[in-house]
């Protein structure tokens, strides 16, 4: 039997979902600020995520591009509900209709949501690796299922017999892979996981995670490697100082970038290699520094004096949203 049949077999979702379109996971509006103690006991808090909202429906792609320390490890964490105990976070997160609690995170996480870590640390190191891909399937046969899947990601029946230590950064990274493949979850939360690969173990992670979608999982594919991003997205979210700044179909990324909507997303697309390969100057506002205007407003080609002055909300425009005064 075809793996992506299996993985269909059990990822069948209410009627009504599919009906309503009803996003499989959804998010708004949410912000994520740590306390922290300082001498003597005073209290001070960093904002790390300001005001992220994303919908993924079934079988969807959407990458969350931001650059390194934007907070897209930490919004992953979110979701999953294993932030630090002093993370407070605020905001809306709803998972296949109902509102996504503490107590729903903890029951769905590694079974519903399945999260494939940014490091290859996260494998257990006292367990054979095919024993860690085995532990999340629920059906029989559990040896055949690992080694089938193992065959398709590249890995031979000896890595299954190796621990952690044993295996390559390039093999870890495909156990972690698996043990997606082959989890019961509706929604796969991607953290990352293609930098240090090679051109070809790079093709195969975003093949593999095509394949996740095709089998009917919704990916939330986080990455700062925009190329990947567009090869295997239906969406792009751009994330920027802890701000959803646009969310993009894969379509709009064509041309000069006439179809986007936010001089950031634009500006990333014009730095591709392929494009006219034009640098962004500047660097993005660190965590917790106070940002009154847009966040964006320093390195704006076409910022004017109000952008600097108040924040500019999220507009729904056709196909997505846009976080800019001049959309
Ligand atoms: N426990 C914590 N307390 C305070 N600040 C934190 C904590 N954990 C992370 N941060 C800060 O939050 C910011 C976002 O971190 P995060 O790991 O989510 O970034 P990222 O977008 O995933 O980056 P990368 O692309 O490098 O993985 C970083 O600046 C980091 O220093
Ligand atoms: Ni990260």
């Amino acid at each position: 039997m075809d793996i992506n049949q299996v993985e269909k077999s059990d990822h069948t979702l209410p009627n009504s979902l599919i009906k309503d379109k009803t996003p499989l996971f959804e998010v708004n509006h949410l912000s994520l600020t740590f306390r922290q103690y300082k001498k003597g006991l005073r209290e001070s808090s960093t904002q790390v995520i300001r005001d992220f909202s994303l919908k993924i429906h079934q079988g969807e792609i959407v990458a969350v591009v931001g650059a390194s320390g934007s907070g897209k490890s930490l919004l992953a964490d979110a979701i999953l509900g294993i932030l630090p105990e002093n993370a407070d976070v605020k905001g809306d997160l709803k998972f296949a209709g109902e509102e996504l609690t503490m107590e729903k995170q903890m029951l769905l996480r590694g079974k519903d949501i399945s999260l494939i870590p940014q490091s290859t640390n996260a494998l257990d190191p006292l367990m054979k690796a095919g024993k860690q891909v085995q532990s999340v399937i629920k059906r029989k046969n559990k040896k055949s299922i690992q080694e089938r899947i193992f065959h398709k990601v590249g890995l031979s029946k000896k890595a299954g017999e190796m621990y952690p230590f044993e295996l390559s950064g390039g093999m870890a990274r495909r156990v972690l892979v698996s043990t997606a493949m082959v989890s019961e979850a509706k929604l796969v939360i991607a953290d990352e996981p293609t930098p240090g690969l090679d051109e070809h173990a790079r093709n195969e992670t975003i093949h593999y995670i095509k394949q996740l979608a095709d089998g009917g999982k919704s990916i939330m594919f986080i990455t700062h490697d925009i190329t990947a991003a567009l090869e295997v997205a239906d969406k792009v979210a751009v994330f920027y100082a802890g701000e959803t700044v646009e969310i993009a179909n894969i379509d709009d990324f064509t041309g000069k970038g006439e179809n986007l909507r936010h001089p950031y997303t634009r500006a990333l697309w014009n730095a591709l290699p392929q494009n006219d390969f034009i640098p962004l100057k500047g660097s993005q506002p660190l965590p917790g520094e106070t940002i009154n205007g847009c966040a964006f407003e320093s390195r704006c080609p076409i910022a004017v004096e109000y952008c600097a002055q108040k924040p500019p909300q999220n507009k729904s425009v056709s196909g997505g949203i846009v976080r800019c005064f001049h959309a």
